[in-house]
């Protein structure tokens, strides 16, 4: 079902200076910053030549980064996004295998257009899995 990492979120608490930091002294190709008040987050890709690497801010009242931050404030590795070809198929294996989708289970568009849901952290052996429908 699972097929290419599309990306690995960090949680920063500037996006500003994080961006700054994967462009300068990292070398990396950063992606403008880009709001989406629907997730709760601004975000910036890094570019890399396998996958990417997604920066986020929390954005908003309610943010799902903005806890996470509280307890890591330092930031750190939120979560890490799978392509799946059929989103709709993937969640029901899904959730007749037991899996709980968060939010109220639709995929929404991600930061790339593509619908994507979200895994509980507590069923993934502790990390939150994102998937995105990629065709
Ligand atoms: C830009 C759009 C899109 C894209 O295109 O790429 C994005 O990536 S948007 C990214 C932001 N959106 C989301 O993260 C949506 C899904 N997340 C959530 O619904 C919530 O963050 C959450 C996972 C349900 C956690 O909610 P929270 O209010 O923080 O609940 P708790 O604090 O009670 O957490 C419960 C439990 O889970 C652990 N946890 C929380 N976040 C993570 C995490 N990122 N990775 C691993 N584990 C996590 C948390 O520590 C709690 O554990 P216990 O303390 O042991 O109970
Ligand atoms: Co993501």
């Amino acid at each position: 079902m699972i097929g290419r990492l599309n990306h690995v979120a960090l949680a920063v608490p500037d996006l500003a200076a994080a961006s700054a930091f994967y462009r300068d002294t990292m070398g990396g190709r950063v992606s403008e910053a880009q709001a989406l008040p629907v997730h709760g987050v601004t975000v910036a890709f890094v570019d890399l030549p396998n996958t990417r690497v997604e920066l986020m801010e929390p954005l908003g009242e309610g943010s799902p980064v903005a806890a996470f931050l509280a307890k890591n404030q330092a930031g750190g590795m939120h979560h890490i996004c799978y392509e799946v070809p059929d989103i709709y198929a993937a969640r029901a294996q899904l959730v007749a295998s037991g899996m709980r989708i968060l939010g109220d289970g639709e995929p929404k568009p991600g930061a790339h257009g593509n619908p994507v849901l979200f895994l509980h952290p507590k069923d993934g052996f502790g990390t939150l899995i994102e998937l995105e429908e990629v065709r």
